[in-house]
């Protein structure tokens, strides 16, 4: 069975790509959705938070992502602490996944993991190749502030929260840049899975 990582900045259009490539047909285990699986209630992840970040963070019974990220985004030591909680969940959610992609026999599984680089994904030896959506930094932070509804300070403190952009390109096998169109990017998309699929 053959992985591909489709990794990028936050709001560098990794969901469009995967969406896409979901459309297509092909398998994508979601490292996003994962995150929100392992905090679910009655997880001891979810109970790790709570003595971690107090009670608050906690609305009836479910996580207040919202506090949680206010909280966390430009403050490296709690997001250190929140990563230290998650990332080993997350990391075992997703093995178990393409374990069953294996064992269902599929060829060809991708894998969206926005933290690949710095949760060092590429030293699990997972990964056939990795895939890298990319947008300049004034286009990402637009599209940033634009979905989620956040000024210029919260969205660069979540952008800084990450690699830079050009550090993940320069470690990628593949550069998908998204900086034109959304039929842009579908073009290009489909011209890459064209290539996965004969190569
Ligand atoms: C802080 C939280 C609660 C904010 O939730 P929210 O619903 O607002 O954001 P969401 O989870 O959809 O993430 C949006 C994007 O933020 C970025 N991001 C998320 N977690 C982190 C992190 N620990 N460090 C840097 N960037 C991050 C990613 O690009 C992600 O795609 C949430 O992001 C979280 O629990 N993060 C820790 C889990 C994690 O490491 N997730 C990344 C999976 S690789
Ligand atoms: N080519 C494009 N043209 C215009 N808007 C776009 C384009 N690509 C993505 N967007 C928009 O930019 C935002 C970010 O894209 P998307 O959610 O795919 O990014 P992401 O990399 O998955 O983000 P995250 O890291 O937060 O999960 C979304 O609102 C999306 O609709």
């Amino acid at each position: 069975m053959r992985v591909i990582a489709i990794t990028g900045g936050i709001a560098s259009g990794k969901s469009a790509v995967t969406n896409q490539i979901r459309m297509a047909g092909y398998p994508v285990v979601d490292a996003d959705l994962v995150s929100r699986q392992v905090v679910e209630p009655g997880t001891h992840t979810l109970e790790e938070i709570k003595e971690t970040f107090g009670e608050d963070i906690i609305k009836n019974g479910v996580l207040d992502r919202k506090l949680l990220g206010q909280k966390v985004f430009g403050n490296q030591a709690l997001l250190k602490q929140l990563t230290k909680i998650t990332a080993p969940e997350i990391q075992s959610a997703i093995q178990d996944q393409l374990s069953f992609y294996k064992i269902k026999g599929k060829s060809l599984v991708f894998c969206a993991i926005p933290l690949f680089f710095e949760q060092h994904y590429e030293e699990t030896g997972w990964f056939d190749q990795v895939v890298v959506v990319s947008s300049n930094e004034r286009t990402q932070l637009d599209r940033l502030m634009a979905r989620d509804h956040l000024d210029e300070w919260e969205a660069q403190s979540r952008i800084k929260a990450q690699l830079p952009l050009k550090t993940k390109m320069g470690k990628a096998d593949v550069v998908i840049e998204n900086d034109g169109t959304p039929e842009e990017l579908e073009a290009k998309v489909a011209h890459y899975l064209k290539e996965v699929k004969e190569g």
